[in-house]
């Protein structure tokens, strides 16, 4: 079996007397699409924020493409092929939508240059045709030409999400970690978002990790589905397996039952 991309061992975390994560294992394989899902304060924000790095566990290691990042920060593990979105987008209203995916794709490409280019006197430096071409076809590939030279001021909410997406794939990462992509959106948004998903898994060969309330959604996009209960992972297996699990159906009751179903 190969090695997989992300995978996280042990992980234990502790909110003072409160055990978060319960020596947790994860592995998200190459090019494949892992879910995430728990009932509400079941750990999956906290192990999301060990993953992406924006929290230490108090045990356990993770690691990116067989090294050890545990102690690595956000940044570093972005430059080792690591990518994520937030549940709120993070875009700046004034630029439009290709300008945020040309200046993830700069960050990448010229580090150095990204911050000072919109400071220049010139605003915006014009995109070379190479990089252009690279940014339109990412733009086009995920149905996203139609909104390019608009601002992102005032998009709807399903839309902003895929410009994240956009900016987090310019990135050219080898593993992105969703949070709570779906969160939100209305049916017409969440059927738009797992096409662009299913869409990214299959042209990119990346691998994704999801973390999702909506249990349907995951059932349907994952390859591997990992669940969480109060810190401990309670079943993990293909999306028929944890649909016919008792142990998660039991999890769920009260809450998400039919979507579980
Ligand atoms: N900063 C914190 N301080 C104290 N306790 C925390 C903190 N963050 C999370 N917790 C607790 O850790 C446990 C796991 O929370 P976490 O937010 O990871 O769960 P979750 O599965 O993401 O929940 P939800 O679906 O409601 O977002 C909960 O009991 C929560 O109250």
């Amino acid at each position: 079996m190969t090695e997989p991309r992300l995978s996280a061992r042990g992980i234990t975390v502790r909110f003072g007397g409160i055990t978060a994560l319960d020596g947790v294992d994860l592995d998200v394989p190459a090019a494949s699409t892992v879910g995430l899902v728990g009932p509400n304060g079941a750990g999956k924000s906290t192990l999301f924020s060990v993953l992406s790095g924006l929290r230490r566990p108090n045990a356990g290691r993770v690691f990116l493409d067989g090294l050890d990042v545990t102690a690595s920060t956000p940044q570093s593990r972005a430059r080792a092929g690591l990518a994520r979105t937030f549940q709120h987008p993070e875009l700046f209203s004034g630029l439009t939508v290709r300008e945020h995916v040309t200046l993830a794709y700069r960050l990448k490409h010229t580090p150095l240059r990204v911050w000072t280019d919109p400071l220049t006197a010139g605003g915006f430096r014009r995109p070379r045709a190479e990089e252009r071409d690279r940014v339109d076809q990412l733009l086009s590939g995920l149905r996203l030409q139609p909104l390019a030279d608009r601002t992102v001021r005032g998009l709807p909410l399903g839309s902003a999400r895929v410009v994240e997406i956009a900016r987090a794939l310019a990135r050219e990462p080898s593993v992105l970690l969703l949070d709570e992509a779906s969160s939100g959106l209305d049916v017409a948004e969440t059927e738009e978002l797992a096409e662009v998903l299913r869409r990214v898994v299959a042209e990119r060969g990346i691998s994704v990790l999801m973390v999702e309330h909506d249990v349907d959604l995951v059932l349907r996009l994952s390859d591997q589905v990992c669940v969480l209960d109060f810190g401990a992972r309670i079943a993990h297996g293909t999306p028929a397996e944890i649909r016919a699990d008792p142990i998660v159906r039991a999890a769920y009751l009260g809450e998400n039952l039919e979507e579980a179903r």
